[in-house]
């Protein structure tokens, strides 16, 4: 039998040195599953709300661990996340927290998986799941909210499309983000890193596009298959009165569009997240209408891994892929709703981490398990690792 008797909750660490929530559940049958809720720092409008661990975590006892225990299977997640959202009662998780509910999902499955015996991915993939493997996207080069006076877009990631499997692919993506401190050290820029073990050095946009041009074909060149990359513009985080800010420079909607479709073009990207204003779904459809054809338009803050906005933005064609984090929107059954909606409707679903992170590893289960043609979950650096390695393990079946 697998029915919940215990959820503990508490709080621990994440890689920002921020508290935030973990979850313990064990079941009837010994059966145990451990997950930690991650972070955003440049979260959007319309995420799922976390609340301070402490409060998050005692709303839960309170409400959520009395529906749970001994009352909900662990194997059966859409009866485990409807008895959180029923706990709950708002459409955002304000009560007890996306935090709490998050860590409580995910443990809940990893559960779920330890009394069938079966890995995570598999659990949530089913029998019949294909299998592709993601490729990783890597953090190199970024700032914006992840590093003070660093570049404006957020994020440049290297994208191993070539990489006859998932291992090279990691490895190449580390070996991208060695060269690229090569670089910044051959022309004397000295770098810290960004929340995520990103480069965060003082240098333009147009000096981080030459840098991971420059690291990425030379990676290319020495492993011998194709590695590109994209970008997360992260755009609401420089919006404001109506233009977008980059520096003391500002470019207005049509300008942005312009802007990124000339860098799609000039460095052959293979992904670009976020390129405009989370409210900006008919900006997002004119530059996908342009572009589409060629590179991912993935929608993250615009989209929040909510299949109410997602519907919105299929409607208008805002894009062609969505950017799918558990925490924005608070349970794994909600995550799959997005993928599943996504997927009928020929869009691509990447898996994501947050900026705030821990060692908790289910994303990496969750790409394998959906068939994610993507995951974006760092390069070097612990709590990236972490789910790097778990991918690996997958692969090598030794999970
Ligand atoms: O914008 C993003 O995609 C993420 C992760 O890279 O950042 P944050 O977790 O800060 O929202
Ligand atoms: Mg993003």
């Amino acid at each position: 039998m697998t029915r919940i008797t215990s959820v503990s909750l508490r709080r621990v660490l994440d890689s920002r040195g921020n508290p935030t929530v973990e979850a313990d559940v064990l079941t009837e049958s010994g059966g145990f599953g451990r997950a930690a809720a991650p972070s955003g720092a440049s979260t959007g409008e319309y995420e799922a709300i976390e609340l301070p661990p402490t409060e998050a975590i005692a709303a839960a006892r309170r409400h959520a661990v009395p529906r749970l225990v001994d009352e909900v299977y662990a194997g059966d997640q859409r009866e485990v996340d409807a008895a959180l959202r029923a706990a709950d009662g708002t459409e955002n998780f304000s009560e007890i927290g996306a935090n709490s509910a998050v860590a409580i999902s995910m443990a809940a499955a990893k559960a779920g998986a330890d009394v069938l015996g079966a890995p995570l991915y598999q659990h949530l993939g089913g029998a019949f799941r294909g299998d592709n493997f993601p490729t990783p996207l890597g953090n190199v080069i970024g700032g914006g909210e992840h590093a003070k006076e660093a570049t404006n877009i957020q994020e440049f990631l290297a994208a191993p499309v070539g990489a006859p499997s998932v291992s090279e692919a990691v490895f190449a993506n580390a070996k991208v983000h060695a060269r690229a401190s090569e670089i910044l050290d051959e022309r004397g820029v000295p770098a810290a890193k960004g929340d995520e073990g990103a480069w965060a050095p003082a240098v333009s946009d147009a000096e981080a596009f030459e840098i991971m041009e420059e690291a990425v074909s030379d990676v290319e060149d020495e492993l011998g298959f194709e590695i590109r990359f994209g970008l997360d513009i992260a755009a609401s985080e420089m919006f404001e009165d109506g233009v977008y800010h980059y520096g003391d420079e500002t470019k207005t909607t049509d300008e942005q569009i312009d802007y990124v479709a000339e860098m799609v073009d000039e460095y052959d990207l293979v992904y670009v997240e976020d390129p405009l204003d989370e409210n900006d779904y008919e900006g997002f459809a004119e530059l996908t209408d342009r572009v589409g054809d060629r590179t991912l338009i993935c929608g993250d803050d615009l989209f929040v891994t909510n299949v109410d906005r997602l519907q919105e933005g299929i409607d208008v064609g805002a894009a062609n892929s969505i950017l799918i984090k558990p925490n924005q929107i608070g349970t794994l059954s909600d995550a799959f709703d997005a993928v599943e909606l996504a997927s009928r409707n020929g869009m691509d679903a990447v898996i994501s981490h947050r900026s705030g992170e821990t060692e908790d590893t289910t994303i990496a289960h969750l790409a394998v398990a959906t068939d994610a043609p993507f995951i974006k979950t760092g390069t070097v650096q612990g709590e990236r690792t972490a789910k790097l390695n778990e991918l690996i393990r997958i692969a090598d079946d030794a999970v």
